[in-house]
């Protein structure tokens, strides 16, 4: 019997053969993206420290992922026998085909998606929690994106798996392509040229899928993104400043600071991680203007006291106030009076991170808006000409429309501090902001911050750079094993201070 390739070419163009492949994509398309959005609660659930999230949602994806997905279809399938009810859903076999593998895919996917948001880095999701939003708007505005783009090219190759996956629902009888490829060489006998056809089909449909997901990938990639807008030419970026902003606006509006024009007073903090304590009642204090330093040795617990500050540490005991108001509290006799920032308080205070932390799915002017348009602080335009102002002031205008990754360290960071201006904080705070620099780049960075410093921002600097830290700082603390040793001005603290830790920090230094 020789092989009938006029028959196996007819059968392209087969009418039910069309339709089928109509109801693979279907049921492929619909039950990936079904599964796709719902297996990111489940991911989420499953990252999350709260056993009654974690411990329901792991059996799920232990359950599904053991079962076979005939075993599944058969069992949807045949549920109204014991369910009358579901009948109405389920005796259709379309409907069953696709609930059984929404639950089945929902299961793989969200160990897809656990993957990507673990590859997240944490620095992201501070970074929002600075800007003061909501553990589900960085989900949806900072980590999702980011985690998606990078899950991709796996979610890409799960859809192929389930184009093939389709097959199996020949068996409750829905008419997909293997099913009246079947029919057609129970008939005529014609295995080989059928399968012939039916392979065409699947390898068609996988081929423009694929070709589909590799071209959203690649929009997804801003590696591979241009600047939107391309400014060469400065006066017309000029134009686009209307006005120089006013970052300190919301703070020189309020007359509300302390008495003694204290904006931010951290009283009485101490902090554990295990067994380590990181900070021994620690207390600064910042009036309204004032430049602050903190400064000593590694791992003294600088980064941890300014991290509390903005609650991305949370201290186990100690006051903070903001203006005079109690942003956090926690007494050591009463453990029920554990008050922790809110997001309206956290926005008041602008973080900057050694790191930069910038979001690199987004532009520079979309990172210095997000914040801004995440507290609906007026319109995009409204927003996105006092971002053009903010980066006029940081030097970076020219480079509104670039992306993160077309940026210097230096660039990036001056960016993220123009970021924390753009919520218009009563107190920045900045954590070693050149110690990811390279040499060269650290001059840029310093002098914008203290541009800042001249202008009369509040500000709070850990930093390595002692000279620096002496030309603008209106008060220096010294920390070592987490306390305050000495605090004092920039003179007493490097002339006249007598305390031999620093003496000796000073010294080691110098001599570095
Ligand atoms: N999340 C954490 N878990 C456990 N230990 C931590 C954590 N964060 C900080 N530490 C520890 O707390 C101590 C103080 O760290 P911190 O980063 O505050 O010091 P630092 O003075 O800022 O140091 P450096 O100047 O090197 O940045 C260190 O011993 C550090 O290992």
């Amino acid at each position: 019997m020789s092989f009938d390739w006029e028959y196996a070419l007819s059968l392209l163009w087969y009418a039910p053969l069309w339709e089928a492949s109509l109801v693979v994509v279907a049921l492929s398309v619909l039950s990936w993206l079904i599964a796709t959005f719902l297996s990111f609660f489940l991911a989420l659930a499953k990252l999350s420290s709260y056993p009654l999230l974690k411990l329901p949602v792991s059996a799920y994806v232990w359950f599904f992922r053991s079962l076979p997905l005939l075993v599944l279809l058969i069992f949807i399938y045949n549920l109204p026998q014991v369910i009358p009810w579901t009948g109405n859903y389920l005796s259709d076999p379309f409907t069953a085909g696709l609930v059984a593998l929404i639950l089945s895919e929902t299961a793989y996917i969200a160990e897809i998606h656990r993957g990507g948001l673990l590859s997240v880095p944490p620095g992201q999701r501070e970074a929002g929690q600075a800007l003061g939003i909501s553990y589900f708007g960085i989900q949806k505005l900072i980590v999702i994106p980011q985690s998606i783009r990078i899950a991709l090219p796996t979610l890409a190759n799960q859809f192929i798996t389930i184009v093939k996956l389709t097959s199996l629902v020949s068996v409750i009888s829905l008419a997909e392509i293997l099913l009246v490829g079947q029919r057609l060489y129970t008939q005529n006998f014609k295995v080989l040229e059928t399968m012939l056809a039916v392979a065409f089909f699947y390898v068609f449909i996988v081929t423009f899928f694929d070709n589909l997901l590799k071209w959203g990938e690649r929009n997804l990639d801003v590696t591979h993104r241009k600047s939107r807008k391309n400014y060469t030419d400065k006066t017309q970026l000029e134009k686009s400043v209307s006005s120089k902003p006013d970052y300190q606006e919301s703070a020189s509006h309020e007359a509300d600071e302390g008495q003694s024009g204290v904006v931010i007073e951290a009283t009485g903090i101490n902090k554990s991680f295990s067994e380590l304590q990181v900070l021994k009642d620690v207390s600064i204090s910042v009036k309204k203007g004032e430049a602050v330093s903190i400064i000593g040795p590694s791992g003294s617990g600088k980064t941890t006291l300014i991290r509390t500050l903005n609650g991305l540490a949370v201290p186990d005991t100690g006051i903070i106030k903001l203006d005079g108001e109690n942003i956090f509290f926690s007494h050591p006799d009463q453990p029920r009076s554990r008050r922790l920032p809110r997001q309206n308080e956290i926005k008041k205070i602008g973080m900057v991170f050694q790191q930069f932390n910038l979001f690199p799915h987004k532009n520079v002017l979309q990172n210095i808006t997000l914040g801004p348009r995440y507290h609906r602080r007026g319109s995009k335009a409204q927003l996105e000409t006092e971002a053009m102002g903010f980066l006029d002031k940081v030097g970076m205008l020219e480079h509104a429309y670039k992306y993160p990754h077309q940026l210097s360290g230096g660039q990036q960071q001056r960016v993220a501090i123009a970021r924390a201006l753009a919520m218009h904080p009563k107190v920045m705070l900045f954590d070693e902001p050149t110690s990811a620099l390279d040499p060269e780049l650290v001059g840029e960075v310093l002098k914008t911050i203290e541009v800042l410093a001249r202008e009369g921002m509040t500000l709070i600097i850990v930093t390595h750079e002692m000279q620096f830290a002496r030309r603008i700082s209106d008060k220096i603390y010294f920390m070592d094993e987490g306390s305050v040793v000495h605090s004092g001005s920039p003179q007493d603290m490097f002339d006249n201070c007598d305390e031999p830790r620093v003496r000796q920090f000073l010294k080691e230094f110098n001599g570095s």
